[in-house]
């Protein structure tokens, strides 16, 4: 139960009074997620989702919840967080700090088919656009310098070949990052995390309609490729072994390529950045598995899905105009 900070009606009613949605008439705690407390609010306005961080501080989380009013605005089907009377849009409860956002229709498809791959490449897409022209920045806190940090932390639970793994993927990074080819890659605000359990769908299996984007909170400025390699790491994969699967990536890439054209630099690089979004999973479940923090300890993911992702990942690929055409 993804509840950490039990909130109750009175409290809801107390904090309603500093915002304009009317009076409450539901709040229900919601079991899914292992970060924040969330409940769903009903109130005579409409229906929202009520958020505790129980991580995220009160001074990192603008950038958050500033993005995705900014993507609200625009259109983006994203949750929109509500402004206070004092016009704010973060407040605290419970010394944590809080937010209410619309809650967004839909449900997460553990399977989906290729209909709804498209569907979810196609709102990246626009994400992408639509963040181009948001002011704050904030690099993706769970790229390269965090990887150097908290590698050295996990090698001591892993394996030789483990070891022999995580330290060569890392220093062929390290060269990477530092490439003129990175330079090039086109980049901006990106989610992150985009996995199949981020994003909503209403409608039917053979008629979806996109609900919307969730969990911006690993949220970070970082190359829009990377994005993309993050989100068909977890959506076109045989679950078991991590190998791709061809009809689900054709359509998830096919989709995205249509509204934001890849560029040069973009092809050459979707081998090494396949592997960048590989191993920044693996690190974060291994740090996670091995070195949980309290509020983390609930549902730990399966580290050896990630090794198994980039292993695969260090397989000769097929190339993106491939991929594309
Ligand atoms: N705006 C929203 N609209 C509809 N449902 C939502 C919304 N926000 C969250 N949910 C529901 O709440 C669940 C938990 O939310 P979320 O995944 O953000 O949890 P978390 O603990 O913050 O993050 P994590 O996924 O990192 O554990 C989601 O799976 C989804 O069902
Ligand atoms: N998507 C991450 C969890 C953080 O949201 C994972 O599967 O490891």
């Amino acid at each position: 139960m993804a509840v950490f900070t039990p909130v109750t009606d009175a409290d809801a009613r107390a904090l309603l009074q500093h915002y304009n949605l009317g009076e409450l008439v539901s709040l229900r705690g919601i079991s899914a997620g292992i970060e924040n407390t969330n409940y769903f609010l009903t109130t005579t306005t409409g229906e929202y989702v009520l958020t505790l961080f129980e991580v995220l501080t009160f001074e990192q989380l603008p950038f958050y919840i500033e993005l995705m009013h900014h993507l609200a605005e625009k259109g983006i089907p994203v949750p929109s967080p509500q402004t206070l009377k004092n016009g704010q849009r973060l407040t605290r409860m419970h010394d944590k700090p809080c937010a209410i956002v619309t809650r967004l229709d839909g449900s997460y498809v553990p399977e989906p088919n290729l209909k709804h791959c498209a569907l979810a490449a196609q709102t990246l897409a626009q994400t992408h656009l639509a963040a181009q022209d948001y002011p704050l920045t904030q690099p993706n806190l769970r790229s390269l310098p965090w990887w150097e940090q908290t590698i050295p932390a996990i090698l001591p639970f892993l394996n030789a070949e483990q070891h022999q793994l995580i330290t060569t993927v890392l220093t062929e990074q390290q060269a990477f990052f530092a490439s003129e080819l990175y330079a090039q890659l086109p980049s901006g605000p990106a989610h992150c995390d985009l996995f199949r359990d981020n994003v909503l769908f209403a409608g039917t299996a053979e008629q979806p309609v996109m609900g919307g984007f969730i969990d911006f909170y690993f949220a970070g400025c970082d190359t829009w490729i990377f994005d993309i390699a993050v989100s068909v790491n977890d959506w076109c994969i045989e679950r078991d072994t991590g190998t791709f699967l061809l009809e689900p990536l054709r359509a998830w890439l096919g989709a995205y390529h249509a509204i934001r054209p890849f560029t040069e630099a973009e092809k050459q690089a979707w081998p090494l950045v396949l592997q960048a979004a590989a191993l920044r999973f693996w690190v974060s479940r291994l740090y996670d598995f091995y070195l949980p923090r309290p509020a983390q300890t609930l549902k730990p993911h399966d580290p050896t899905h990630f090794e198994r992702v980039l292993q695969a990942r260090r397989q000769p690929q097929i190339s993106l105009d491939e991929l594309i055409g």
